[in-house]
């Protein structure tokens, strides 16, 4: 494998950054990027669709199906970096039966969404997140990373574009796709010299159409999803084929998702493509906490789990929660519920925002989570809904919400 072009001077001053042995790849691979042309969305040129597509009904959107008229697309090349943005109508990407990606994985992606807000304009949800994210993953892979701004900028225009994709009512939205691909026509295992970033959108509705549906988890026991030193915390299209099986096995036996545990210990990590909180009475104080796992490495910086967190702090401690990001482990949950102290478990990302759990399979049990049988989501659930909503939609103006421009 050829090393990375990065300077002595480049290597020292990432090495120096931090003490962790991964950081000053990442950072090479940021330098090696940087060398050349950084994106400028003022170069973005726009060539329009001549057959624009006839819309849905909202109510017969089904998630990731449909795609809007238009894509975003920049290539990267070593030597030149990031070339002129693109927008042109949504099309077919040409690629050698060699290219990289098709071989070694070389891809990484985003999943954000664009709203519509009463007044009709486009807003994003904390944009810079996703970026930052997008960035760390794509370093982690040896692809180019890129100006944060820049890449905000040119989506907001694509979003504003195709914004007439976006229904015009509660729930609905665009989902936002920026994926970054390793293009190099190579069976060498190396870093690429070409990458190509681009953005498709799809329109989407409520996940939960007629309200929450809470479900039902199987606890994982004979597979891990990530692992200490591992890459479990990036957003890398390799993590997700590998889930796909015990999610099958898990809804071969009726349960909804699987839930990942790690270790001997069975700490709750994820569930599904989602993170995981859980509220429970501390069994000595009587103390109400909302818990979730640390951003050890082993679970996704979920952009919701933040929101989340930060909204908790915000808004329930001064109502007597404590607010915990520790780990816990499958026993202290089934304690917890036997005991009548698990108040309510629910999962957090971007599709659904919230997703109740009514009982995990663990062991052999059904560790019940707290909700009684008519109710189909905690308060906890049901208010962070409520909240994020109010900002996703612009109900509420807050720094989290992103107007976007053309
Ligand atoms: C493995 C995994 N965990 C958590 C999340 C939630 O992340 P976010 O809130 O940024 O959507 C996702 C969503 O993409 C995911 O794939």
């Amino acid at each position: 494998m050829r090393p990375l072009l990065v300077s002595r001077s480049a290597l020292r001053s990432a090495t120096r950054a931090s003490s962790s042995r991964l950081l000053p790849l990442c950072q090479a691979a940021r330098f090696y990027s940087a060398k050349a042309g950084d994106l400028d969305a003022s170069k973005l040129s726009i060539t329009k669709t001549t057959s624009p597509k006839a819309l849905s009904k909202a109510e017969d959107l089904v998630f990731g199906r449909e795609f809007t008229d238009h894509m975003l697309t920049i290539e990267w090349t070593k030597e030149d970096g990031w070339k002129d943005p693109k927008i042109t109508p949504y099309q077919n990407l040409s690629l050698d039966p060699a290219t990289c990606v098709f071989h070694y994985a070389f891809e990484c992606f985003e999943g954000m969404k664009a709203y519509k807000d009463k007044q009709g304009q486009v807003r994003l949800f904390r944009p810079e997140k996703n970026m930052a994210r997008l960035n760390k993953s794509s370093a982690r892979i040896a692809l180019p990373t890129f100006e944060p701004k820049s890449l905000i900028e040119l989506i907001s225009k694509f979003a504003q574009l195709d914004s007439r994709f976006i229904p015009d009512k509660r729930g609905y939205s665009m989902y936002l796709r920026p994926t970054m691909i390793g293009t190099q026509k190579t069976l060498g295992v190396g870093p690429p010299g070409s990458a190509l970033l681009y953005v498709i959108a799809s329109p989407v509705g409520p996940y939960y159409p007629t309200g929450f549906k809470a479900i039902s988890l199987e606890a994982t026991d004979y597979a891990v999803r990530a692992w200490p030193g591992g890459v479990g915390d990036k957003k890398l299209g390799a993590n997700y084929a590998p889930c796909i099986l015990p999610q099958l096995q898990a809804a071969s036996r009726g349960f909804q998702q699987n839930l990942w545990l790690f270790g001997e210990e069975e700490y709750v990590t994820e569930v599904g493509t989602m993170n995981m909180f859980v509220a429970i009475k501390n069994k000595e104080t009587g103390q109400k906490e909302l818990l979730t796992a640390p951003l050890d490495g082993t679970i996704l910086e979920g952009v919701t789990r933040d929101s989340v967190l930060s909204l908790a702090r915000e808004r329930l401690v001064p109502q007597g929660w404590k607010v915990d990001e520790r780990k816990y482990t499958m026993k202290e949950l089934s304690e917890a519920s036997q005991e009548g102290r698990l108040l309510e478990a629910f999962g957090a990302g971007t599709a659904a925002i919230v997703s109740p759990i009514r009982s995990i399979s663990w062991k052999g049990d059904l560790v019940d989570c707290g909700l009684a049988k008519h109710e189909e989501s905690g308060e906890i659930a049901l208010q962070m809904k409520e909240w994020m909503e109010a900002i996703q939609y612009g109900d509420e103006e807050h720094e989290w919400s992103f107007v976007t421009s053309s």
